[in-house]
């Protein structure tokens, strides 16, 4: 309900092109509204009569031990949604002990944004978030800034060869950033100067190679964002990733793939507790959280609900957002009679009007 009221207030709040941006997805939007819909398909089985007076809900991700299972997903551009932009989704993150995954294509420089989280809470984890860039020594040196900064973790998004097509954009004309914001990560880096949305380069050309490359280069734990494939899953493990996000970046890239959590089980399988795997991608309610977790992930992203919070009250909305799941979701672990995170199991998730 509060995510839905949020949804509302930022809807009213935002220019409407800015909000088709964030809202869309690529072609028909069908992976879009399938990514929410999953997760009707799929209910609860509650184990009764072993649960405990406390419940323990965090979780130690690389680089961020002890963290919330509710994870900023990263999401571009915040400026343009509300004027205090990374820096409150930052302090708020910090302040609901969820670890933050800042992008590439901010308009806050990473240095500032891990600032403002730390400002909050010295132990806040703020990963980085990659577009591997065709060139080289322009990945190597966003790597280098967002090392510099402190970020805990490399998150290289993997499922973007292309720039998704956007449908709501490409009717809507919106291809520049309004004057006065920028790509502050890219900014004084060989290239154009930030200010196109395509300004942020994707390349098909990018291979498991620049993976191996960025592994050996780096002593972050380095996850792949984006995998669906159980045997890419497979790969990431084998070429030293140190988690793995099932995602299909919100429905825009490819609109023609499973929703995330439907690619989750066969991803979880093939890699088999090895490395933490993560899901976003429709998460929406304590309960999918729940649904989630028992599907074998270890945490989830969420996207849109907290650029609502930001667009709608800034860095109190998003507080409200993560503090609204991460309350949820210890009350459905009460109500599924677990304590822990792993108390919740594949046999507790069913598919709806049938059973395992
Ligand atoms: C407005 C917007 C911008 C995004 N920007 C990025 C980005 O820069 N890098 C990235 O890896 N994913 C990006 N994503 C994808 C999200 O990280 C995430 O995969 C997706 O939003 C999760 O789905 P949800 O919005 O249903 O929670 C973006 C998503 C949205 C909605
Ligand atoms: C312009 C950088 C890409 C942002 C993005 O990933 C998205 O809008 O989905």
């Amino acid at each position: 309900m509060i995510l839905r009221d949020l949804h509302a207030k930022a809807r009213q709040a935002l220019d409407p092109v800015h909000y088709d941006y964030v809202a869309g997805g690529a072609g028909d939007e069908r992976v879009l509204a399938d990514n929410e819909r999953a997760f009707d398909r799929y209910l609860l089985l509650p184990r009764v009569l072993r649960g405990g007076e406390r419940r323990d809900t965090a979780v130690d991700l690389p680089g961020a031990p002890g963290a919330s299972p509710v994870l900023v997903a990263p999401t571009a551009f915040h400026r343009l949604l509300h004027p205090d932009g990374e820096e409150a989704t930052a302090r708020a993150a910090a302040a609901e002990g969820a670890v933050l995954v800042t992008g590439t294509a901010s308009t806050t420089a990473v240095a500032r944004v891990v600032a403002a989280a730390r400002g909050r809470d010295r132990a806040a984890a703020v990963w980085f978030q990659l577009y591997p860039h065709p060139r080289r020594e322009v990945t190597h040196a966003l790597v280098r800034r967002a090392e510099e900064a402190g970020c805990t973790a490399l998150v290289v998004t993997v499922d973007s060869p292309a720039f998704g097509r956007h449908t709501r954009d490409l009717r809507n004309g919106f291809t520049d950033l309004p004057p006065g914001h920028a790509a502050e990560n890219m900014r004084d880096l060989p290239g154009a100067p930030p200010g196109a949305l395509t300004d942020i380069p994707m390349s098909p050309a990018v291979s498991w190679a620049d993976l191996d490359d960025l592994v050996r280069r780096t002593a972050l734990p380095v996850l792949l964002k984006g995998v669906l494939h159980p045997a890419d899953a497979r790969l990431a493990v084998e070429h030293g990733a140190a988690g793995v996000f099932v995602s299909n970046h919100g429905g825009r890239q490819c609109d023609a793939v499973p929703a995330a959590l439907d690619c989750l089980p066969a991803v979880a399988a093939a890699v088999a507790g090895r490395v933490p795997v993560l899901l976003d991608g429709g998460v929406r309610r304590g309960s999918d959280i729940a649904v989630a977790l028992a599907l074998g992930a270890s945490a989830v992203g969420v996207g849109r609900p907290v650029v609502w919070g930001l667009a709608a009250e800034g860095e109190p909305g998003v507080r409200r957002v993560l503090a609204a799941l991460r309350e949820e979701y210890d009350h459905t672990l009460a109500l599924c009679g677990g304590r822990r995170n792993t108390d919740l199991t594949r046999d507790m998730v069913v598919r709806k009007g049938g059973t395992w």
